[in-house]
């Protein structure tokens, strides 16, 4: 096809390529991202090429070269390769020369010369545009139309998202975008030139002409910021968390091999993982809970083969163990085995706790890594391998026995429960009414589990609920029943399937309604086949919608940066409080595009609380914002700044707590228990992370725990009487008279609200107030 100049303006204004991707490689920066995100297609751009040459004037390879290295080595490559246009041989070939395009700006009643001035204007190097700018004496006159038009532009330019990203890339910070797009939009008026303003005004505000400023804004800031760019490089480059893999140089270094589990709950991911591990002569199980740790190391010691337990709260070492069964938080990753498990590894897209995960799975010295989990972050692993060098092995399994949905469900009235059904609800108090409920108009009797339980007490709970020689035959649980325990659930019926998710009440994610209903009917249990369904009619469609879904694709997994890291960017700030450093790190930390930076509202929270503590090293502080905590229950956080204060002024920690004598009463002594179970296992914890010496009541801590879950378990075998709340700011579900029934489905008013077009969340606020 030949192209002479006519035919390029053509090109321009494809119908079939929207405008933008076209002027993508007449311009130079554009031009340069295709060729950093698609290398091999630089050709294109890079051999001269007479087609091209009206448009790629001598001193633009020159220009290009410098802009290439600027943004081959900027750290946001992602937000350049999403913006990077997809040009292909395709897409120049496929030019129909048809005429003007949709997408294109207001051109369709443009003079066939103006489209030739515009395009000789959006084809110039914008270095050499900004020096014209920057030499001449002072700005043409301008119609007041164009004028308005202009302001506009500038104003939609100053409040540009992607300008924002883009500008990152030259270490422009965004909370100085604002100053330099003014300054830059004061430039440009003073010395604005008639053929540049009339095609901007032909482009209108928004992306388009963005997009033409831009590289002409990068040349100004360049010239007229250079302090700050320097600056805030600096601190960008100390927030650097790019290439996580390159942070472990000994793994990077071995052969490893990574066997992907893949399959639903209840399919033999664990079981099979833990045998090859057993096997090996040196083996690590990494577990999502202390629970599950603890599961294993008895399993595995009751099977032969000694084991150690290793938890936050927790040291046991087995004499002779070569294994060890630990929470992923607490894996080494100096150490070096044959056989390494981690377990539910589609965790690591866990928003709070997802790093723990990534971290296990780039940084364990193993030569053998065996991951268990659900389809979802399959996709990331095998990208990540791919980077890693690291062979993948993928096994992919289907449930024992398929889950059967009861479309009968319990009508809406609890006394239709029967012996081995678990019944799911999302909050303390709704668990505490069902169990009342059954227990009052029902022969049954209720074991309960939920989050705030110590695992001992969680444990104690299922193991009554599992013995069939007892009337406790109904489990109440929360979604903590999701993972880790060994139950014998017959039947899985959702009380509701909305929850409350710290701000509103919103539906259940379908992935945690697949995990909990599958914990129904597991092998080896007396249930074998597992049934799910739902108190009432009207929430089924969404258990059956859940279950049918596909597990989404993960796009990105958690990363939070190491004490050493945060040191380092500490250097770059003098006067900022701890909690104000980490807001700084993750507005300029650089993340490569399959990771995100964890949530750390909770850390934030007891750096907050913990300002006041004098004489606190960065490092002190770092590990004490990391303690189990809950942060909504202000005596536990009492306790923590008691325990920090001490540990600042070089004190012994204490616990000067009280113990109880007796099984709670009432719900607010069970609350009690509930919280000093909580401080204990945090001293406990601390004195994991600090010098024991300043923690030198373990060993009384260890028993005084023990005790109280004891406690905990006795009262809760108890426990009939109605719940308070620990937050009472937090919305409660309507009571109706005998408080064991819903009045209505939230999922239902859910649905119905959003089809009536307005926003879920405010409906679910109106419902719930
Ligand atoms: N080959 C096997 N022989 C005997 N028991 C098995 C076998 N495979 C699995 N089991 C038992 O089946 C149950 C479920 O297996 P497992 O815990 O491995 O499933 P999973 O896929 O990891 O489920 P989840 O997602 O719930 O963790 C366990 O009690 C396990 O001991
Ligand atoms: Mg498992």
């Amino acid at each position: 096809m030949a192209r002479g100049p006519a035919r390029n303006l053509l090109y321009l204004y494809s119908s079939r390529n929207n405008f933008t991707k076209i002027r993508a490689f007449l311009l130079p920066n554009r031009f340069l991202h295709s060729d950093f995100s698609n290398p091999s297609k630089s050709h294109l751009f890079n051999t001269p090429d007479p087609k091209f040459s009206k448009f790629t004037p001598p001193h633009f390879t020159q220009s290009l070269n410098y802009r290439f290295l600027e943004f081959h080595r900027h750290p946001f490559s992602s937000i350049v390769e999403n913006e990077s246009p997809k040009l292909d041989s395709d897409d120049v070939d496929s030019i129909s020369d048809v005429g003007l395009g949709e997408d294109g700006p207001r051109k369709e009643n443009l003079e066939p010369e103006k489209i030739l001035n515009f395009a000789q204007i959006a084809s110039r190097d914008p270095v050499e545009i900004y020096r014209e700018l920057r030499d001449a004496a002072r700005n043409e006159k301008q119609s007041r139309t164009d004028w308005n038009v202009l302001v506009e532009i500038f104003r939609s330019f100053a409040k540009s998202g992607w300008a924002t990203n883009q500008a990152l890339a030259v270490y422009i910070g965004a909370s100085y975008f604002p100053t330099a797009a003014h300054e830059f939009r004061d430039f440009f008026f003073e010395k604005c030139k008639t053929d540049i303003v009339k095609y901007l005004v032909s482009l209108g505000p928004g992306i388009e002409a963005e997009k033409f400023l831009f590289p002409i804004f990068v040349e100004f800031c360049l010239e007229e910021f250079p302090d700050e760019i320097k600056r805030f490089r600096s601190v960008v480059e100390s927030a650097d968390l790019t290439k996580p893999h390159t942070w472990f140089p000994f793994a990077r270094a071995m052969k490893r091999k990574i066997v992907y589990h893949c399959g639903p709950t209840n399919s033999g991911k664990t079981y099979n993982a833990l045998q090859r591990c057993m096997e090996a002569k040196k083996g690590i199980y990494c577990s999502p809970l202390r629970l599950l740790a603890m599961e294993v190391f008895d399993k595995v010691n009751a099977l032969g083969v000694y084991c150690s337990l290793l938890t936050g709260q927790e040291k046991k070492f087995v004499p002779f163990s070569n294994h060890v069964a630990c929470t992923v938080e607490m894996v080494s990753v100096d150490e070096l085995y044959d056989v390494a498990v981690i377990d539910e590894i589609q965790m690591m897209a866990d928003p709070s706790r997802g790093y723990a995960w990534t971290r296990a799975l780039l940084g364990l010295k193993a030569d053998e890594i065996h991951l268990c989990g659900d389809p979802s972050v399959l996709d990331i692993v095998r990208r990540i391998c791919s980077e890693t060098g690291d062979e993948l092995v993928e096994q992919h399994y289907d449930r024992f026995k398929p889950l059967v949905v009861e479309a009968k469900t319990l009508l809406g009235d609890l006394k239709n429960v029967k012996s081995g059904d678990c019944i799911v609800a999302f909050s303390r108090r709704e668990i505490f009414e069902v169990k009342l409920a059954i227990e009052k108009y029902t022969k049954h009797r209720c074991c309960v589990i939920y989050g705030a339980l110590p695992p001992e007490t969680r444990r104690q709970q299922a193991n009554l609920f599992n013995d069939d020689n007892n009337d406790y035959d109904i489990l109440v649980a929360s979604d903590a029943v999701g993972m880790g325990l060994n139950l014998h659930i017959r039947r899985v019926v959702f009380y509701s399937l909305s929850k409350y998710n710290g701000d509103k009440t919103v539906p259940v994610p379908a992935s945690q309604v697949k995990q909990i209903a599958g914990r129904a009917g597991r092998r080896g249990s007396p249930y074998p086949e597992g049934l799910t369904t739902t108190l009432h009619l009207e929430d089924l469609d969404y258990l059956i919608e859940c279950l049918k879904k596909p597990f989404d694709e993960v796009k990105k997994v958690g990363l939070f940066p190491f004490f050493e890291q945060v040191e380092l960017f500490a250097g770059q700030f003098s006067d900022v409080t701890f909690a104000q450093l980490l807001e700084k790190f993750a507005q300029n930390c650089r993340l490569d595009g399959s990771y995100f930076l964890c949530h750390h509202n909770h850390i934030k929270k007891i750096a907050n609380m913990l300002e006041k503590v004098q004489g606190l090293s960065l490092e002190d502080r770092f590990n004490f914002c990391f303690a189990p905590v809950n942060i909504r229950d202000p005596k536990a956080m009492y306790h923590l700044l008691r325990f920090a204060s001490s540990y600042a002024h070089k004190l012994p920690v204490n616990i000067a707590m009280g113990m109880p004598k007796c099984t709670a009463r009432n719900d607010s002594e069970l609350l009690d228990l509930e919280t000093k179970h909580q401080v204990l296992s945090m001293y406990l914890w601390l004195s994991n992370q600090f010098e024991e010496e300043k923690f030198p009541y373990v060993k009384k801590v260890e028993a005084m725990a023990v005790d109280i879950a004891e406690l905990l378990g006795d009262s809760l075998t108890k426990a009939n009487w109605k719940p308070e709340s620990r937050n009472p700011g937090k919305p409660k579900l309507q009571e109706n008279e005998i408080g064991h029934e819903r009045p209505r489905s939230l999922i239902k008013l859910y649905e119905q609200r959003r089809k009536e077009g307005s926003s879920a969340g405010q409906n679910l606020e109106k419902v719930t107030a």
